[in-house]
């Protein structure tokens, strides 16, 4: 299993770092089988598993349930859990509450939350307290009612300048990653080159350390709006549909289940349960 020394060595040596989210049993035995380098516990879990329309509504406990189920299936990846809404924000103790629920209940080997300079200090306290962080930029979608949707941030001069300050802010305070969402390639080529921890890209061009995406994304499992930087790798709808429908017309024609899909009783076992009369 690959640790936060090896990301850092992976930026160095210019290997690309692969995460993809996952959100249950089989999605983390799937990504672990791919031999992705991270597996992430995305609050987006929210939108693709249980249909919410944000993160916003997002739990502590639906991360700890979600997490505790794909460390099941991902026994041997590096597993990162995001940090839900509001999660990290009320006080340190908070915050160092909700990292360490989520570090002993669900195994995970580090927590990612969204901001910058305005959660550098938890970011602080919670690698002062032995739990590992990636950081998150550029598009915040817990902040989508502030930023008013779910838009590509930093296209100009000073938001692009903020994004900078920010992503050295993170670093300072002791994340080992940042993850770069939703931002111009050459801002997120610029932030990569200005830091010494790797960033991962989502929708943030080809020159950053590593790239994330949604397993559903990926795979095209019941998503309604693809996001433009998605390519859909394969499309495993249509082959969940062909099998459900198979199903469904087999039943209603008497053709499911045959004999070799049930079982039997002896023949004299039936003899004692007539009374003798068969
Ligand atoms: N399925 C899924 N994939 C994701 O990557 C994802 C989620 N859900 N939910 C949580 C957040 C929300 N994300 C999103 C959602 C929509 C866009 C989107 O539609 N963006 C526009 C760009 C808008 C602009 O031009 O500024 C696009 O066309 O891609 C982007 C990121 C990323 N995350
Ligand atoms: C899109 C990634 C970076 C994420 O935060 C999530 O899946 O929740
Ligand atoms: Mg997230």
């Amino acid at each position: 299993m690959k640790h936060i020394n090896d990301f850092m060595k992976m930026k160095v040596s210019g290997s690309k770092i692969v995460m993809v989210t996952a959100y249950d049993y089989p999605s983390a035995k799937f990504v672990e089988q791919a031999e992705a380098d991270m597996i992430l516990v995305g609050d987006s879990l929210g939108m693709v598993v249980l249909g919410l329309d944000s993160t916003v509504p997002v739990t502590m406990e639906d991360m700890i349930h979600h997490a505790k189920a794909v460390k099941r299936g991902a026994v041997d990846t590096f597993i990162v859990v995001d940090m839900p809404f509001m999660s990290y924000h009320l006080s340190i103790r908070d915050t160092l509450l909700n990292g360490a629920r989520i570090m002993q209940e669900t195994g995970a080997h580090a927590v990612k939350l969204e901001g910058g300079g305005e959660v550098a200090d938890h970011i602080k306290a919670l690698v002062k307290s032995g739990i590992p962080v990636v950081a998150h930029l550029g598009l915040t979608p817990q902040s989508v009612a502030v930023l008013g949707g779910y838009k590509v941030q930093g296209k100009d001069s000073e938001t692009a300048r903020k994004l900078i300050q920010d992503a050295k802010k993170c670093q300072e305070a002791g994340a080992f990653a940042l993850v770069l969402e939703c931002v111009p390639r050459q801002l997120a080529e610029e932030i990569s080159a200005a830091l010494e921890i790797p960033t991962i890209g989502i929708g943030a061009g080809a020159s950053v350390d590593g790239q994330v995406l949604v397993y559903h994304d990926i795979l095209t499992y019941g998503v309604n709006r693809i996001p433009k930087f998605v390519k859909q790798f394969s499309n495993i709808g249509e082959p969940i549909l062909a099998g459900l429908n198979a199903f469904v017309n087999e039943v209603r024609a008497g053709q499911f289940p045959e004999n070799r899909h049930s079982f039997t009783m002896k023949e004299e076992e039936l003899k004692v349960l007539y009374g003798g009369k068969v």
